[in-house]
């Protein structure tokens, strides 16, 4: 089924190189839309809705859930079609030089111009492997946290030992009653500096431990938690009211390898582009984590200036004698009636 219309750009990824993208193609008068796996956009910032951004320009600290409904704010700024929960499977560039998304529900998506804002691809979280876990996940098991609150003055087991289960760890030992970190390895494998914050904190590291059963009585919450000790053999429980589960993520990343337009890539995964955000194929572009050049900065900033770049390559791919950089915002007409509003509404 083919959708009819064609746009003058289509953003994979709902991310904030995605909804920056969005945000500035609109600037430039290009018809957008936004094909986005999850339910929701926001992308890679909803792993972290309670951790506290700070080095966004402009933005004071921040918590990644204010920051999502900025992006998003600004993103559908100029009211592009968003198209939520369809994975883009492929890219395909047609006879007449127009791009073809082929989404999951077997639509296809036309396009003069892409921008691949995928990040690293489509994240899951790794699950425990323990049969009848995932009736928990409605009480008391989790694969993220929502809300610092409902850790306050809590017994909380976590589960992992990387960065993200260390930065969980260490922004609930203050507030919970008592922190438990259960990992297999004999070595936490996050930054120095997160590490040590840790190791020297009230938390207890059950080192070599895995978790091998849940234990309830209502059966709908966790009482216990079993834990095995690889290096003694045997088992105990701790008892708990909250488990948090940071074994990593199942990474999707298949769109690039199924999709014929034989764009260049790096490191098996990436796209190798340029400082101008274009990759090898002409009218498709890259924008966030999955671009990648010589200066490219990995950090949401870098994001931004990654996704004007491809835009305005875009609007030039199109409209050849459109200038080649969009206009700061104050010479920009399309902000005239916005910025009336505005300023209405601050005398008011
Ligand atoms: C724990 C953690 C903490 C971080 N802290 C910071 C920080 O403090 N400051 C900072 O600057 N950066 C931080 N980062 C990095 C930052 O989140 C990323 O650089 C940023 O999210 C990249 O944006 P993106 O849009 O490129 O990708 P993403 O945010 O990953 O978004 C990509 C989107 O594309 C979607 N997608 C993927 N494949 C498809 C497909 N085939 N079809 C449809 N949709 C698809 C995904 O579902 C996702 O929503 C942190 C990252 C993590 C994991």
């Amino acid at each position: 089924m083919q959708n009819a219309e064609c746009f003058d750009v289509t953003i994979i990824g709902g991310g904030p190189a995605g909804l920056y993208s969005a945000f500035y193609s609109g600037l430039r008068e290009l018809k957008t839309k936004i094909i986005e796996f999850q339910p929701q956009l926001g992308g890679k910032v909803h792993v972290y809705p309670e951790k506290i951004v700070w080095d966004v320009g402009g933005l004071l600290p921040t918590p990644g859930e204010k920051l999502i409904e900025n992006l998003v704010k600004q993103g559908l700024s100029f009211d592009p079609e968003v198209v939520l929960g369809e994975k883009v499977e492929s890219i395909h560039k047609n006879e007449d030089g127009l791009f073809e998304l082929t989404v999951s529900s077997g639509a296809i998506h036309l396009s003069k111009t892409v921008i691949v804002a995928v990040g690293s691809g489509i994240l899951k979280p790794q699950k425990l492997q323990i049969e009848g876990a995932e009736r928990f996940e409605v009480s008391n098991l989790h694969y993220t946290i929502q809300s610092l609150k409902e850790f306050k003055d809590k017994t909380v087991l976590i589960s992992g030992g990387g960065n993200s289960a260390i930065d969980w760890a260490n922004e609930l030992t203050p507030i919970a009653k008592k922190v438990f970190v259960s990992y297999r390895k004999g070595e936490l494998k996050g930054h120095e500096a997160q590490v040590s914050q840790l190791l020297e904190s009230d938390a207890t590291c059950l080192f070599h431990t895995e978790i091998t059963k849940l234990c309830t009585q209502d059966g709908h919450h966790i009482e216990t938690v079993e834990l095995l000790d690889h290096k003694s053999g045997e088992s105990y429980a701790v008892p708990v009211d909250e488990v948090l589960i940071n074994h990593g993520f199942d990474q999707d990343a298949s769109l690039l390898d199924h999709s014929q337009v034989g764009v260049e890539r790096t490191n098996h995964y990436y796209i190798a582009g340029n400082e101008n955000s274009e990759s090898s194929v002409p009218g498709l572009y890259a924008a966030g984590d999955i671009l990648a050049h010589d200066g490219k900065l990995n950090l949401i900033a870098g994001a931004f200036q990654d996704a004007a770049n491809a835009v305005n390559k875009a609007k030039q791919y199109i409209e050849p004698d459109a200038t080649a950089k969009g206009m700061v915002s104050s010479h920009n007409a399309v902000f005239k009636e916005k910025n009336k509003e505005i300023v209405e509404s601050l005398v008011r």
